[in-house]
């Protein structure tokens, strides 16, 4: 792919807001193509992503419209949702009309597309990121709601429904809505043990599944400079959750350092002058957050979803909690709908509660440091008797590195099951689902009812809970594990 910016430059009034903005503000204005009084600006798109479930309707309208794609260099596909992660073909006959139905569009419009088996293949916001595409100062779109996971490298990335799909496929622009910003500070230090997943189930929980709403979270704070991409990513995939239209974290070494020399990242004097302009993407000293959220990393533990949307999480050392002491009416009941839809009793430690499965992978935790921290724990370990456990990479690149690192195999001698890549348990739609009932620690992003099969009960958690409940077979942490010995006799 190359890149192209098709559009002329900013406006007087953009060139004001890149100076003194927000982030977020700042690349809007970067990319505004038409500005009219009483309409929705329209954006250009730098990068468009493309997945089987919510692509074939764009296609079919810009075949009846007798359009082409744009910008097919723009634009890339991967198959992930539908595929399942055993070896084998398709058998499930909507999941392969799905995929094939992307494979014929892709084909017919010159879009490049990573099937099932390819080397790139993966979950699309693992492979855009992987590959070097995201990039800072970006506007990134994809029919899918984690796209703001992209923002993690300063981009402003957005989910989009089908019909926006058909619009930036035919015309690589987009019609957006203003949005408001909010500044969610974390400061300080994170425990040990403590991670960007228990960050972010914290930010849900304090500002609720709606907080976010209409907003663009932009993520600051030592304790997100200090994150690693991988866990910046884990952070902004879930702004969504938060009911937020993005989550943005503004770009730094870490970020150059985790692009230099990846496939599309620029190179030579072009990367010289890349680095240059992702400088400058900062929020402004003087700019005003229409919100600002406060959060000290050092109060954060390992924080897991008792409920049923992942607003309703507490720390792993809490208990159950009881919906007769929620003060809101609203948020009282739908704490006494979800604990009987997740069979809890109130009052009941969340260390107790016993798991059939544990899944580790996703779009939020599926990268190869999260492999990296589930492996730790089960290195010398055993699955608990009983308990099921799915580690599938997001990507076949990610499974690759896994393998390369003998992770598949300290995945396996623990008696977890180590699979190909895609979204897998992470939602009901390909072989990977919950039983009604079953109950599941997850490292995926979304604990509604029925998410991971019908009847299913989900436990969002980190990597390192997720590994570590896979021992014990109940809610915990590493830190809840009798150590192992070493070959010397030492503990650790
Ligand atoms: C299928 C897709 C449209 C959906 C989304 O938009 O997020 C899925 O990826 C999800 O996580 O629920
Ligand atoms: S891994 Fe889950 S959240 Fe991510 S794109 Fe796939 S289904 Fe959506």
């Amino acid at each position: 792919m190359t890149r192209i910016r098709a559009h002329q430059g900013p406006s007087d009034v953009a060139l004001e807001a890149m100076m003194a903005g927000t982030l977020a503000e700042k690349i809007w204005a970067d990319h505004v193509v038409r500005s009219a009084e009483g309409e929705p600006d329209i954006l250009y798109i730098d990068l468009h992503l493309i997945h089987e479930v919510t692509s074939p309707q764009a296609f079919d309208g810009l075949r009846l419209a007798g359009r082409p794609v744009r910008r097919p260099d723009l634009t890339l596909a991967t198959e992930d949702h539908n595929v399942p992660t055993t070896p084998g073909p398709i058998t499930d006959p909507v999941s392969l009309t799905q995929v094939e139905t992307l494979r014929r569009n892709c084909e017919e419009f010159g879009v490049t597309i990573y099937p099932m088996g390819d080397a790139e293949q993966g979950i699309v916001h693992v492979v855009g990121p992987q590959l070097g595409l995201t990039q800072p100062g970006m506007t990134i779109v994809c029919g899918d709601s984690h796209t703001s996971t992209h923002g993690a490298f300063g981009a402003l990335a957005f989910g989009i429904g089908t019909s926006e799909v058909e619009h930036v496929l035919a015309t690589q622009t987009l019609p957006l809505k203003p949005f408001k910003t909010m500044a969610v500070n974390v400061d300080g230090d994170l425990a040990d043990g403590v991670t960007a997943k228990d960050i972010i189930l914290a930010v849900i929980a304090k500002i609720g599944t709606g907080g976010g709403q209409g907003y663009v979270l932009e993520y600051r704070g030592e304790a997100i400079r200090n994150l690693s991409m991988e866990a910046r990513m884990t952070v902004c995939n879930m702004s969504i959750e938060a009911g937020a239209r993005a989550g943005l974290i503004a770009p730094d070494r870490t970020t150059y350092d985790y692009l230099q020399g990846r496939d599309h990242a620029p190179t030579g004097a072009e990367w010289e002058a890349a680095v240059g302009y992702w400088e400058t993407l900062r929020t402004h000293d003087d700019a005003v957050f229409d919100a600002v959220v406060d959060i000290d990393a050092a109060t954060l533990t390992p924080f897991v979803t008792w409920g049923t949307n992942p607003g309703q999480g507490a720390p792993l050392g809490a208990s159950v909690p009881d919906p007769a002491l929620i003060p809101d009416e609203t948020e009282a009941r739908a704490a006494e709908a979800a604990l009987a839809y997740m069979g809890l009793t109130a009052g009941t430690p969340l260390r107790e509660i016993a798991v059939d499965t544990v899944f580790v992978g996703s779009c939020t935790n599926g990268r190869i440091e999260d492999l990296r921290a589930a492996a730790a724990v089960l290195k010398g370990r055993k699955v608990a008797d009983g308990v099921r456990m799915l580690v599938v990479p997001g990507s076949a690149r990610v499974r690759l590195e896994a393998e390369a690192e003998g992770l598949g195999e300290v995945f396996e001698a623990a008696g977890a099951e180590w699979r190909l890549p895609g979204c897998s348990m992470c939602l009901a739609m390909n072989p990977d689902k919950l039983a009604p009932q079953e109950r599941s620690a997850s490292t995926s992003n979304r604990n509604f009812e029925g998410r991971q099969g019908k009847g299913g009960r989900t436990h969002l958690v980190s990597p390192l809970v997720a590994a570590a409940t896979a021992v014990r077979g109940t809610l915990s942490s590493p830190a809840d594990l009798a150590p192992l010995a070493t070959a010397t006799g030492e503990e650790h």
